[in-house]
């Protein structure tokens, strides 16, 4: 059984459709990447799930039933627009909130701030936004939930606390749980999660695991030769969708897939250095939206 599971799930907004058609499907155990630029839909997809907006249209389920005060009990949210109480401590935060859950247990809460280094004794509106930010991820884990919700989670947080939390991710999974967190930074994405989809404009365009995603994407090599080469020998080769003169003697190649036979080209002439620029989101959203343009 899926832990998350939607139909033809639709949302809209007066005349905008933030959200159309999402079939999505989170197994159990897995760290599920939601990309997509601004405006795509990921924060509407998330509260959908949580239950803080309704569809137009469309179902979900998780952990196979529909949501449930019992359910709600089961997941961790962080919101994209995390509202805190100013005048409480994080601690007395916490307390709140492991209150209004009926989870009284401190523990894990305690043990995730220490991780993040974050100070709970520290009223929320002296907080820096990291800080702001690592209080909302401590939030939505305190209870030891079945499935967390994340919207964009390490917002803010500078590298060592982004990569804390990845491994603390990572153990939360092994130990069980699942994981739907939303992002526009294909980096993060790539450390965390098992598979990933991309919104465009409120559609789902692709989905596919990690590895596969980013051997499919467009790459960028730029040859630097010894002497001159036209860009035109490389237009023809397998994987090469565009080969641009930057100079007399420098080519730059986007390649899609296996970039062999493009090396091998290359390698016939005199060649000098060679620069490989690796695919990020961008590159992977040109690569799946050329020709898609009948859903854009
Ligand atoms: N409350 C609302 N009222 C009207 N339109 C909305 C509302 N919330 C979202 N939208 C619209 O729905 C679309 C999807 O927005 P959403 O916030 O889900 O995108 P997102 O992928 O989370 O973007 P971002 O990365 O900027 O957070 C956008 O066109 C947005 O303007």
């Amino acid at each position: 059984m899926n832990v998350i599971s939607t139909q033809r799930l639709c949302k809209s907004y007066g005349r905008t459709e933030a959200l159309r058609d999402l079939d999505l499907e989170v197994r159990p155990g897995e760290v599920y990447g939601l990309l997509g630029p601004n405006g795509a839909g990921k924060t509407t997809t998330l509260r959908l799930l949580v239950d803080v907006i309704r569809p137009t249209r469309g179902g979900i389920a998780l952990f196979g039933s529909p949501m449930s005060p019992r359910l709600r009990g089961r997941i961790g949210y962080l919101p994209g627009d995390l509202v805190l109480y100013d005048r409480l401590t994080g601690a007395e935060y916490l307390g709140f909130c492991g209150a209004l859950r009926d989870r009284p247990d401190p523990g894990e809460a305690t043990r995730l701030a220490k991780r993040l280094d974050l100070d709970l004794g520290r009223r929320t509106d002296e907080l820096s936004k990291g800080n702001r930010q690592k209080l909302g991820i401590v939030q939505a884990f305190a209870h030891r939930p079945d499935l967390a919700i994340l919207d964009e989670p390490t917002s803010g947080l500078d590298p060592l606390a982004q990569r804390e939390f990845h491994t603390y991710l990572r153990e939360y999974v092994d130990d069980g749980g699942t994981v739907l967190f939303s992002s526009h930074v294909l980096s993060e994405v790539e450390h965390v999660a098992d598979r990933v989809g991309i919104l465009l404009d409120g559609r789902l365009v692709v989905e596919d695991a990690v590895a596969s995603l980013k051997a499919n994407a467009v790459r960028e090599l730029t040859f630097a030769f010894a002497e001159e080469v036209a860009a035109a020998t490389f237009s023809g080769v397998p994987g090469v969708r565009e080969a641009v003169q930057v100079s007399g003697t420098e080519v730059r190649c986007r390649v899609s897939g296996a970039v062999g036979e493009l090396v091998r080209t290359a390698a016939r002439f005199p060649l000098v250095n060679v620069t490989s620029h690796e695919p990020d989101l961008e590159d992977i959203f040109v690569h799946y939206t050329e020709g898609l343009s009948d859903v854009r």
